[in-house]
């Protein structure tokens, strides 16, 4: 997809800033061998040192390899990730290859057959005995990094997952050394995040020769398909790509914030006049981001989605037995410890939804307490490094563009200030509404049949594999109520057998979740003909 033109260069106003890599790809792979392996010499991932300072940059949309932040894709890798590790790996890859191959059950779901247990059974014995690999020559490529933390984590949550409910789980360490030493140099949580099934997990659909410049093929909305899955089902390759597909949209919306943050820096009436014509093109982009959204329709069925491939992605904070993850062999390398917080992924993990809350002002924070972050700033530990970094800088900006819409607001009046109030508005109606849409579709996939399994559970009716792998934690197995956990913990929620009702436990739950998070988005909206608070 080509970055789109909008607006002129700006010959009014030569003091505007100029982004020296305006139109390069942010990181600077050294390519690659026929086996698809692409040797990356990004200097930030994994380093811990990186810091804001490495900017020296005024202030505009930072577009810097520190960032990963590519101008055409995105938060998307923009070079296709490798399907495969080298050779040192394949271990890891046909360990992986296998629990796909033997179509792994999940371990609580009724009427497991033995010998679907036995499989699994047979497949975890596998994993134990494994040799520990080595990651050091892993450490200086990025992609090859990701790639190892990806299928380590889809092996944890085939492993998990599978256990059946009456065994603790316990994280043998051919698994868990690799994976927490992988984890520690990306700097992210070791389990599977919204960066392993999107930002790093897809191929193109038809591949084109390479450009005669030797540009290679980027990710394209309409050319994409999923490389790695637990059930290799199109719903679940559909449930990946309906974000991928956001991510790739969204590019467009960082290159308006770019040009309008570079704007609030000229602060004159041309500014004023672009940031309006930006700010309506805003809307635009934010609403085929919901029409992409909602056509998660077209190629995932809900129940598929909720019975077969959701389960998978349960964090340990998703287990309502409670169970601990246990990582095996932390106590023997002093560098290693036991992970804290481990929330399964969810696309409240995509940066690209984080980016517009931060460029149009919507303050999340509002519903953290002073022990409990909010939803929102905890998804971020789950994002690659580079991409947080990417996040904080925003945070930075000494011209947040709601505070100069306000300004400019009451200073021109009619002038212009009410237009451009007016077109931020709409810019934040439009995420408020992609919002809606969101809630739309989680009642779809999480609520409708969870409130399905459970009229079933309680009619008694028997519970066939073609139910695919009914989670009877959800569904309480018979008992006139079930808990339906967030896989990103955001919230949990009840399902009451017919007539069905959703209540909250603990204070919480998935519709109040969700509607907060709608509702502070629609305070961020501007009273407009109001003065200047102070
Ligand atoms: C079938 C598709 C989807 C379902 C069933 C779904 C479901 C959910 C659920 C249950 C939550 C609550 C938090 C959690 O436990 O993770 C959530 C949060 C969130 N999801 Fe989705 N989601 C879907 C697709 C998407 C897509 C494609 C995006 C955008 C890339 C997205 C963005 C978010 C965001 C930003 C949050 C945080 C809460 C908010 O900002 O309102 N979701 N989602």
């Amino acid at each position: 997809m080509a970055t789109p033109q909008i607006g002129s260069s700006h010959p009014e106003t030569s003091t505007t800033p100029t982004t020296q890599l305006d139109r390069q790809p942010l990181h600077d792979p050294i390519m690659t061998d026929t086996q698809n392996v692409y040797h990356d010499a990004d200097p930030a991932v994994g380093r811990t040192d990186t810091t804001l300072e490495d900017i020296n940059t005024p202030y505009r949309i930072p577009v810097h390899h520190v960032f990963d932040v590519d101008t055409r894709t995105g938060f998307m890798a923009s070079i296709e990730p490798p399907s495969r590790l080298p050779q040192q790996w394949q271990l890891w890859e046909a360990t992986l290859d296998n629990a796909i191959q033997s179509k792994l059950q999940i371990g609580d779901k009724i009427g497991i057959t033995e010998d679907e247990e036995r499989v699994s059974r047979e497949w975890r014995k596998r994993v134990r005995e494994l040799q520990v690999l080595s990651i050091e020559e892993l450490k200086p490529s990025a992609v090859l990094l990701r790639r190892a933390h990806l299928v380590l984590t889809y092996i944890l949550h085939f492993y998990i997952q599978s256990i059946p409910p009456t065994e603790a789980i316990l994280i043998p360490q051919p698994l868990s050394l690799p994976l927490l030493r992988v984890s520690q140099h990306l700097d992210i949580p070791p389990l599977l995040t919204f960066s392993d099934t999107v930002l790093y997990n897809w191929t193109h659909r038809t591949k084109r020769p390479t450009s005669p410049d030797g540009t290679p093929q980027i990710p394209e909305i309409d050319n994409l398909r999923t490389q790695t899955m637990f059930t290799n089902l199109t719903d679940e390759e559909e449930f990946y790509l309906c974000s991928a597909r956001i991510e790739l949209r969204g590019v467009e919306a960082l290159e308006i914030m770019r040009l309008t943050m570079d704007e609030t820096f000229v602060d004159d009436e041309i500014s004023v006049r672009r940031i309006t014509s930006y700010l309506s093109r805003l809307s635009e982009v934010i609403g085929s981001l919901k029409d992409l959204l909602l056509d998660v329709r077209k190629g995932c069925d809900p129940d598929v989605y909720y019975n077969d491939v959701r389960p998978w992605f349960r964090g340990e904070d998703s287990d309502l037995l409670k169970r601990k993850w246990v990582f095996e062999g932390v106590d023997e390398d002093p560098t290693l410890s036991q992970p804290e917080e481990l929330s399964g992924p969810s696309a409240g993990q995509s940066s690209m939804v984080h980016v517009l809350d931060i460029f149009l002002g919507v303050d999340h924070q509002s519903s953290a307490t002073s022990t409990q972050p909010s939803f929102m700033s905890r998804m971020q530990k789950y994002m690659p490094h580079n991409h947080r970094l990417f996040l904080n800088h925003l945070k930075t900006n000494p011209r947040p563009l709601r505070e100069f819409v306000k300004r400019v607001e009451c200073s021109l009046g009619d002038a212009g200030g009410r237009e451009l109030g007016e077109r931020y508005n709409e810019a934040v109606m439009a995420l408020k509404e992609f919002r809606d849409a969101h809630m739309i579709i989680a009642a779809l996939y999480i609520l409708g049949p969870a409130r399905r399994v459970a009229a079933k559970s309680k009619a008694g009716a028997p519970v066939t594999s073609s139910d695919g792998g009914v989670n009877p934690r959800d569904v309480g197995s018979g008992a006139a109520a079930s808990v339906v956990m967030g896989t990103g913990g955001g919230y949990d929620v009840r399902v009451a057998s017919p007539p069905a009702k959703v209540k909250g436990t603990g204070g919480t739950d998935l519709v109040k979740f969700l509607k907060d998070t709608r509702n502070r988005t629609q305070e961020a909206m501007i009273q407009l003909g109001s003065k200047m608070e102070t």
